[in-house]
Order: C-alpha cells, then structure tokens, then sequence
C-alpha cells in the first residue's frame, strides 16, 4: 500500500512524517520522501536552491520520481511493505501547474503525459489543508526559505492541491492542519490504520 502526504510549505507535514515513524513503527513501513532519490536527489535540491529554469526544475522532479520509483517504492511495494511518502506526484501537479505558468504551453498536459501508463498511483493520500498566512508565519522561522515559500503562489498551490482531492475524493483525506501537532497525528494514525486493516 502506498500513501503519501501532501500539503503546502510550513503546513506540518515533516512534523508528521516523523511522528508517524512511532506511531506506526508496529507496522514496519518503508518511509521516503521527493524530492530525495538515491543518486539524484542532491542534484534536485541544488536546482531549488538555484531558483533557476522552471522546466529544467520541473524535468528534475520527474526524473527524482523516476529513480524513486525504480529503487525505493516499487521494490518496497514488491515486498508487500507499507509505504509512506512525504510528497510525491501531487506536488509536482499542485506546484508545477503554477510555477510552469506562462512557461510551458500545458503544464498540466505534460505532467499528465509525464506520469500516465507507468507511474503509481498512491492508495491514500493525505493532504494537510491551512491557511497560507498560518504556514507562512510557521516558516518565518526558518533560516533558510525556499522561492516556492511566497503567499501568492502557495495560495495557487493550495487551491490546486484542493481541486486534486475534490477530483478523487476516494484518495484523499483531507486534514485541519490549523490544529495541534498532537491531534493531527492521532487523526492520520488512525486513518492510516483503518486503511491498512
Ligand atoms: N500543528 C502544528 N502547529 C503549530 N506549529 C507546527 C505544527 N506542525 C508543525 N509546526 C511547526 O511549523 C514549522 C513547519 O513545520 P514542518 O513540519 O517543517 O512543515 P513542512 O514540512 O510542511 O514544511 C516547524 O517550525 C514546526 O515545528
Ligand atoms: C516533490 C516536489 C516538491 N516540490 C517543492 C515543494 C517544496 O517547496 C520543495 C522542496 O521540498 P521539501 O524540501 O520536501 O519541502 P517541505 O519540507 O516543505 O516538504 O520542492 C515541487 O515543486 N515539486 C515536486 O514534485
């Protein structure tokens, strides 16, 4: 079963990603994230941090997705393991339909093509939904921001990530991410059990 989580920067989606590795840790599950593949993954947080070419950044998420497949989710799969994503295919159509505006004909056409007859569908999806002033005030923290991490474009980025599970609601479960640490982790845990029961 594969399941991944989704939502914007700053919406506590690596503070879940952590606290599910306890919680769930009876259930022995296989925990990978995007961008991050073997071999590959460097090269795409370098092409982040360089805020360069939309395409060049976009072409690079797929091809991160294309070595995760091949070496971590589909082997892991193979094996009869629970997999849990932080990001996967959901990013790049909440993402890069925005920041491939203008800059590509049809992004959502290409991502389509890039990922239809071979890649993996996710079993369940969970989608961490708040408001884009609530997340961009938890990033303010942060030392080092990235150029996705701006309020228009997360507002666009939210609204396609809605418009994906309001599309496939079978999938998705959408989560009240303007809630305690603690109460999230107890709702997906849960949820996660119950789909794997
Ligand atoms: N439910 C929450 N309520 C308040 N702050 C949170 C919550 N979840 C995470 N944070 C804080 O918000 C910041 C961003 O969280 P993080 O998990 O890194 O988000 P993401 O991985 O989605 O960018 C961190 O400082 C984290 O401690
Ligand atoms: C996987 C993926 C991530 N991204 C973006 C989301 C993040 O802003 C950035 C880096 O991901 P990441 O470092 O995992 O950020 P976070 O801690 O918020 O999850 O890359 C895309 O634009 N497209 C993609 O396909």
């Amino acid at each position: 079963m594969l399941i991944t989580l989704e939502g914007i920067d700053g919406s506590g989606k690596s503070t879940l990603y952590e606290g599910l590795k306890t919680r769930l840790a009876d259930l022995h599950p296989l925990f990978t994230r995007e961008p991050g593949s073997p071999y590959l993954g460097d090269a795409v947080r370098r092409a982040i941090a360089a805020d360069g070419d939309p395409m060049v950044e976009a072409a690079l998420f797929v091809a991160d997705h294309a070595v995760h497949l091949a070496e971590v989710v589909r082997p892991a799969l193979a094996d009869g393991r629970i997999v849990i994503s932080d990001r996967y295919s959901d990013s790049r159509f909440a993402y890069q339909e925005v920041s491939l505006a203008g800059v590509h004909p049809d992004p959502h056409g290409w991502l389509e093509a890039v990922h239809a007859g071979w890649s993996v569908r996710p079993d369940m999806t969970i989608l961490l939904v708040l408001p884009v002033a609530v997340a961009m005030s938890r990033l303010a923290g942060r030392c080092e921001q990235e150029h996705f991490e701006r309020q228009e474009f997360l507002e666009a980025v939210q609204k396609n990530y809605l418009a994906r599970a309001a599309e496939d609601p079978a999938r998705f479960v959408l989560v009240d991410a303007d809630r305690d640490a603690e109460t999230i982790l107890d709702f997906v845990e849960k949820s996660i059990r119950a789909a794997v029961r």
